[in-house]
């Protein structure tokens, strides 16, 4: 099992020169800030870019964002999985927003030294976000009714050319009993479908239109 960056170019192969060096620099970045502000468990650090980018990516195998789209990752502590998108999609533009300032400087740290520049990072709860995205991302920040309940007033009508607009929620476990709590029509695909490592077993995307 790889648990460097190859992970990342293997499942990606078509990355630029730019895209290959960011994600190659994350290793070194988030071992010296997670030293300071713990945003990636201690003992999951040696498996980020399985555990975390790659997990991030799985997105991006579900859709492909269009140019000019506006996204918001909703808790992203650390940057996920808001900051792996950004790179992959150097032409959408991310808003990431947490309630703990401390994690958004390590988000801003990060998406600084590597050069994006399509990378928004707010200390904000998602009660008092205004603006307005095509799709909302997350990583285990809330039950998903909550989740909907704090942010569907953000996500505008302006239609993606083939999947309606809506959320893009990384998921594990069992999720029927939350899904009929949330009452919405969804879909459910296993990330085990795109990669192969045994910890995308459990894994979801469940994508919400609205
Ligand atoms: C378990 S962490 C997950 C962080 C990141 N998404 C990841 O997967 O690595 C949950 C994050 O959600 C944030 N959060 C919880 N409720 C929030 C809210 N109402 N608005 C903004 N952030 C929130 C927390 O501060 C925390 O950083």
């Amino acid at each position: 099992m790889s648990s460097g960056v190859q992970v990342v170019f293997d499942h990606f192969p078509d990355l630029s020169a730019t895209q290959r060096k960011q994600f190659e620099a994350l290793s070194g970045l988030y071992t010296e800030w997670n030293e300071k502000i713990n945003v990636i468990s201690r003992k999951d650090i040696d498996q980020l870019y399985t555990r975390h980018i790659l997990h991030s990516l799985a997105i991006a195998r579900f859709i492909s964002f269009p140019p000019g789209s506006r996204l918001l990752d909703i808790g992203t502590g650390g940057g996920f999985p808001g900051i792996p998108l950004a790179i992959l999609f150097p032409e959408s533009s991310f808003f990431l927003a947490d309630s703990i300032g401390k994690k958004i400087k390590v988000v801003q740290e990060v998406a600084q030294a590597i050069g994006l520049t399509n990378v928004h990072a707010e200390h904000i709860r998602a009660e008092q976000i205004k603006e307005k995205f095509d799709f909302i991302v997350s990583r285990a920040v809330a039950r998903t009714k909550q989740l909907y309940n704090w942010t569907h007033r953000m996500i505008h009508s302006t239609d993606h050319p083939t999947l309606a607009n809506g959320y893009l929620l990384l998921k594990g476990g069992e999720l029927d009993e939350e899904m009929k709590e949330l009452g919405r029509s969804h879909s459910v695909v296993a990330i085990s479908d795109y990669f192969e490592d045994p910890f995308f077993e459990t894994k979801k995307i469940v994508y919400i239109p609205v």
